[in-house]
């Protein structure tokens, strides 16, 4: 089992300086719109991914006007105490687990699980291609060791290639030497990720799909198309098929930064023909997929960090989806919500279970 007991924060959005125990399996955090709730839930990614689930930019992180700041937890794993400190100051990051540092974050994604669902998730389904990228390598880099560092290198190198491909017109040597050297460590790195998301989705599937019968109470068949150049030819003959091509665009054309996941909702594409209700049922589903996935490879639960779900689903989702939580196959749960009552009522059957978390004390 993995919980965290204690968290402080300090300096970190809009929390100067505040800790939390946590004594439940359940825990629920309430408070007014902007009081902090998904702020905490954040915090809490942060410490088990070295970085926030929502911003990007570092500095979106630091308590405006402030220059950096401090999140410790203490947590239980395998019986065990650890603690996570992660601290940004003047833009350089420490994260220590046991107070010895990092030398790569890439070693602690992975040994601390955790889920989030969040509004924002919406992105999965009506965003781009990248942000499905993203969903699928945050989570397969919790699963696979060695991933992270397959794509870490492979964006480099991607950098590298491209900014090669801009510089060529300006060049009076030949740049394919180089770009022969490129192809092979994009090769190297690309095929082991390729094959990861292949074969990952190609029973992830069954599990979206029980989970959304569950959620939604009746059966709608959902699917996913995993998109890619590399279902097509081998990587190496891609990318030689399309050198000449790469050098007029001034990019790499061909690669797994192209690869995209189409969902489907009766072998139409979500995206276009879903209704709002199934948008969300799916995205539940595929998170709640996701967790499972995680749970059955580490054998132990991961950290479920919900927020705002009562704003999201309909009171019949909602009630199965606090059932399910509350089931044996799962581990420590945070949910967030505007009224305290709303949430009480939730776990009416079993109030024992919940610590009830308000953001207006101190
Ligand atoms: N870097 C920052 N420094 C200071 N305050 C910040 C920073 N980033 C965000 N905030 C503040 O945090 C608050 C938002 O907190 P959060 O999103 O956790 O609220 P919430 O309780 O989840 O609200 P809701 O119920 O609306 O979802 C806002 O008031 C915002 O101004």
């Amino acid at each position: 089992m993995l919980s965290v007991s204690k968290i402080s924060l300090t300096q970190f959005k809009n929390y100067s300086h505040r800790s939390f125990r946590f004594t439940s399996r359940i825990v629920g955090i309430t408070g007014r719109n902007g009081s902090g709730k998904t702020n905490l839930l954040d915090a809490i990614y942060y410490l088990c991914f070295t970085k926030s689930y929502f911003s990007t930019a570092e500095n979106q992180n630091v308590q405006y006007t402030m220059n950096g700041f401090r999140l410790e937890a203490s947590l239980q794993r395998h019986q065990k105490e650890e603690k996570i400190v992660c601290t940004v100051k003047d833009g350089k990051k420490d994260v220590a687990l046991n107070d010895e540092s990092y030398e790569k974050f890439s070693r602690h994604i992975g040994q601390f699980p955790a889920v989030m669902i969040a509004p924002d998730d919406a992105e999965i389904i009506l965003g781009g291609s990248e942000d499905r990228r993203k969903w699928l390598d945050a989570l397969l880099a919790q699963l696979i060791p060695g991933y992270l560092d397959h794509l870490i290198a492979y964006h480099k190198i991607l950098q590298q290639r491209n900014s090669l491909l801009k510089a060529m017109i300006t060049m009076t040597h030949s740049p394919d030497p180089l770009l022969d050297v490129f192809d092979e460590q994009l090769v190297q790195h690309g095929v082991p990720v390729f094959e990861a998301r292949k074969q990952f989705l190609e029973t992830f599937i069954g599990k979206v799909q029980d989970r959304y019968d569950y959620l939604a109470g009746k059966h709608e068949t959902v699917a996913f198309r995993y998109q890619s150049q590399l279902l097509e030819q081998p990587f190496a003959a891609l990318l030689a098929a399309n050198r000449l091509r790469d050098k007029q665009m001034q990019r790499t054309t061909q690669g797994i930064h192209r690869d995209d996941l189409l969902f489907l909702l009766d072998e139409h594409p979500m995206k276009t023909s879903a209704s709002q209700g199934q948008r969300k049922s799916f995205l539940f589903a595929l998170k709640l997929a996701q967790y499972e996935a995680i749970r059955a490879h580490k054998h132990f639960p991961p950290i479920l960090l919900l927020d705002d779900v009562f704003e999201k689903l309909d009171q019949e989702r909602v009630s199965r989806l606090i059932t399910l939580v509350q089931g044996p196959d799962y581990g420590q749960v945070f949910i967030t919500d505007t009224h305290g009552d709303r949430l009480r009522a939730a776990f009416a059957d079993n109030p024992e279970v919940i610590q009830l978390i308000s953001m207006q004390e101190e």
